[in-house]
């Protein structure tokens, strides 16, 4: 469970990333968060596993205070939350097994991890979370050898392997074309379903949004001007989050 609790952040230039943001996710619930270019989305994501620091209130993640934590105990909320990037912030030059045991590296020593030496279960963690997204037979190829889709599932698989709680995913399929955007959305939809893993997503296309999303939380200069189960987000909603009427260029269209 992710609670925030009059949450605000004002960057140091002045701008209001969040504005009063008061709202509690459940386990296994599927939120897209959706809003124009620069509506705080990133700044909703981040501030979650603290990759930003809020300026006022407080965020607790199963009843825990990540606003308050300090250096271990950050450290262990933390390795329940998984990231998933844009970019998918792979090692590229390293194989996809790697890619997916650094999931693993919160769970043990640092010098442990310097000579890279994880233990058999973990090897067996990984190749199951490669088999989660149909990828095992990758399992040795480079990771800059796969395509920007395989790429991203093994930045699902690092976050199965990791035994994340809840998965952060910042606009996790901009980079992708409809087909590939399918596949990664119906791996994160599955494994949500399947492990009643949370997601809590940013995504641009709103067809997308409401196909994947079981709650929408839409912002608008920082502050949440909606929030409630996708089958109530209409087109009308949608005007009033985008503060004008929908376009073509936030339809993905064949998804
Ligand atoms: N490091 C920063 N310093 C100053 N202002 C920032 C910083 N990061 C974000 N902002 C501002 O905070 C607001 C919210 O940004 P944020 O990146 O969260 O929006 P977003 O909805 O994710 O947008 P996008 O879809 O373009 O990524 C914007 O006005 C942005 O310019």
């Amino acid at each position: 469970m992710i609670e925030f609790k009059n949450v605000s952040k004002v960057y140091p230039n002045g701008t209001r990333g969040l504005n009063n943001v008061d709202l509690r996710i459940d386990d296994g619930e599927f939120v897209v968060v959706v809003g124009l270019s620069g509506a705080g989305k990133s700044t909703f994501l981040r501030s979650i596993n603290r990759l930003h620091e809020v300026s006022e209130g407080e965020i607790l993640i199963n009843g825990e205070s990540i606003t308050k934590a300090g250096g271990s105990e950050l450290y262990r909320i933390r390795r329940d939350i998984g990231m998933i990037f844009q970019n998918f912030n792979l090692v590229r030059r390293s194989s996809v097994m790697r890619n997916v045991l650094s999931g693993r590296v919160g769970y043990h020593s640092t010098m442990r991890m310097i000579f890279g030496l994880f233990p058999k279960k973990d090897k067996e963690l990984a190749m199951q979370s490669l088999e989660r997204v149909n990828m095992p037979e990758k399992a040795y190829m480079r990771a800059d050898e796969l395509s920007g889709g395989q790429q991203q599932r093994v930045s699902i698989a690092r976050a199965l392997a990791q035994e994340a709680k809840q998965v952060l995913a910042d606009e996790p399929v901009a980079s992708l074309d409809p087909m590939t955007t399918k596949q990664v959305m119906d791996d994160l939809a599955r494994i949500n379903k399947e492990l009643n893993m949370t997601m809590i997503v940013n995504l641009h296309f709103i067809d997308v949004a409401r196909k994947y999303a079981t709650r929408i939380i839409g912002l608008k200069e920082g502050e949440v001007v909606f929030d409630g189960p996708v089958e109530e987000a209409t087109d009308e909603v949608f005007s009033h989050i985008y503060g004008r009427p929908v376009n073509e260029d936030e339809l993905m269209g064949e998804a």
